[in-house]
């Protein structure tokens, strides 16, 4: 099996190393002078992980800081000692954004979340769409309005602010799915006791997947939605715990009090935290390199959970990545070909990245980029009855 890596100058893979990771760890370091008053030293560690970066210097492997996870990095890490640019392009992405949470861990500000500064301003930016999306919403009333909900999903994923470095998003439409397998994940899997969602970005996306766990506990197809998060700043726009709690608050600030659709959902979701039909984990695999066929031995207690409670819905670019193992390979490749992971789920993503499986026939776009400017979309089911 091929992957994507990093070394080869004509792919999106290097020009994520080489443009947009630049980039990105920039605004980390203005933001970390400019709006957070950061100690000079982490500043100057930034600017240094940056330059290890552009010089393409072999990779550091991390310090034993008892997060947990060093160990499974360092061993990767042993086996070639590679530069920045030769290691798989997942694991050098996911590597940057663990050595950015290494060098605040080793300051004394463990709770600064780099990323805060722009997600805050997303979150401004997304508010008229939330409250449009509300109204949306709103109007659905049957369980046949379910598959709707997960279009709404997908192209909620849309935005994220590791794709924005640089660049504009492209508007999405319906025509641009290119596979909606949702039927035979709802059939396979609801109802159920308790269904994972994976989550992806805050904003808009965070919003939208909230609408659709509140749609999932109304029509009595669950009674407890797990949301999986980040337990460290992640990709710029991820989820962790005070962004979900901090997003449960927001909507019945005193600047919403006209927005009746806010306050009620705002309500609602404190209420179903309080009775723990809402639950919010974020466990130490999600900000691993790992793809998912490895959950069973990283953590094998989630993974058994996840197989006996129904399902997972996985959601964005980076899920998409971690079950296919970032493979190389045809749009028409099968899931056997490229995962072993074993629990039935649903994989909602706007296509950021080459990576592409499980299509039934090639899809022929008159642009070279087509796979990774955000235009097109995929909702795809594993281990369901009929794919
Ligand atoms: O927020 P999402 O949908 O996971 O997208 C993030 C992903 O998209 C990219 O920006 C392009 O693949 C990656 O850097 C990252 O894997």
């Amino acid at each position: 099996m091929e992957y994507w890596t990093c070394n080869d100058k004509n792919t999106f893979a290097y020009d994520t190393l080489a443009r947009r990771i630049p980039i990105i760890l920039t605004n980390v370091i203005n933001d970390l002078s400019q709006h957070f008053n950061a100690q000079k030293t982490v500043i100057e560690e930034f600017i240094a992980l940056k330059n290890r970066l552009v010089k393409n210097k072999i990779i550091e492997k991390f310090e034993d800081l008892g997060f947990g996870d060093e160990n499974t990095w360092n061993t990767e890490i042993e086996k070639s000692q590679p530069t920045f640019f030769d290691c798989r392009w997942l694991f050098a992405e996911c590597y940057i954004y663990r050595q950015m949470f290494q060098i605040i861990s080793k300051s004394n500000t463990i709770e600064l979340d780099i990323f805060e500064y722009r997600k805050n301003e997303t979150l401004k930016n997304n508010i008229q769409l939330m409250i449009d999306y509300a109204e949306i919403f709103s109007k659905y009333k049957s369980k046949n309005d379910l598959n709707n909900l997960l279009k709404d999903c997908l192209w909620g994923n849309t935005l994220d602010l590791s794709l924005l470095a640089g660049q504009k998003s492209a508007a999405p439409c319906n025509a641009h799915i290119l596979a909606d397998d949702s039927q035979d994940f709802i059939e396979k899997v609801f109802p159920c006791e308790k269904i994972h969602i994976v989550l992806d970005n805050f904003g808009l996306e965070l919003f939208i997947d909230l609408c659709l766990a509140t749609f999932l506990l109304d029509h009595n197809l669950v009674k407890v939605v797990v949301f999986h998060g980040k337990a460290v700043p992640w990709f710029v726009s991820d989820v962790t715990k005070i962004d979900f709690q901090k997003f449960l608050e927001l909507l019945s600030q005193p600047e919403f009090e006209n927005i009746p659709a806010f306050q009620s959902l705002g309500r609602r979701w404190r209420e179903f935290v309080e009775c723990s039909k809402f639950v919010f984990r974020a466990e130490k695999f999600f900000t691993t390199y790992l793809p998912f066929e490895e959950l069973q031995s990283f953590d094998s207690s989630l993974h058994e959970e996840m197989k006996s409670d129904g399902g997972v819905i996985f959601k964005g670019d980076l899920n998409y990545r971690k079950m296919t193992n970032d493979s190389k390979v045809s749009e028409i490749t099968g899931w056997v070909n490229v995962t072993k992971f074993d629990i039935p789920s649903l994989l909602v993503r706007v296509c950021k990245s080459d990576t592409l499986v499980g299509l039934k026939s090639m899809v022929h776009v008159d642009d070279s980029n087509w796979r990774t400017k955000g235009k097109f979309g995929v909702i795809q089911s594993l281990n369901c009855s009929k794919c």
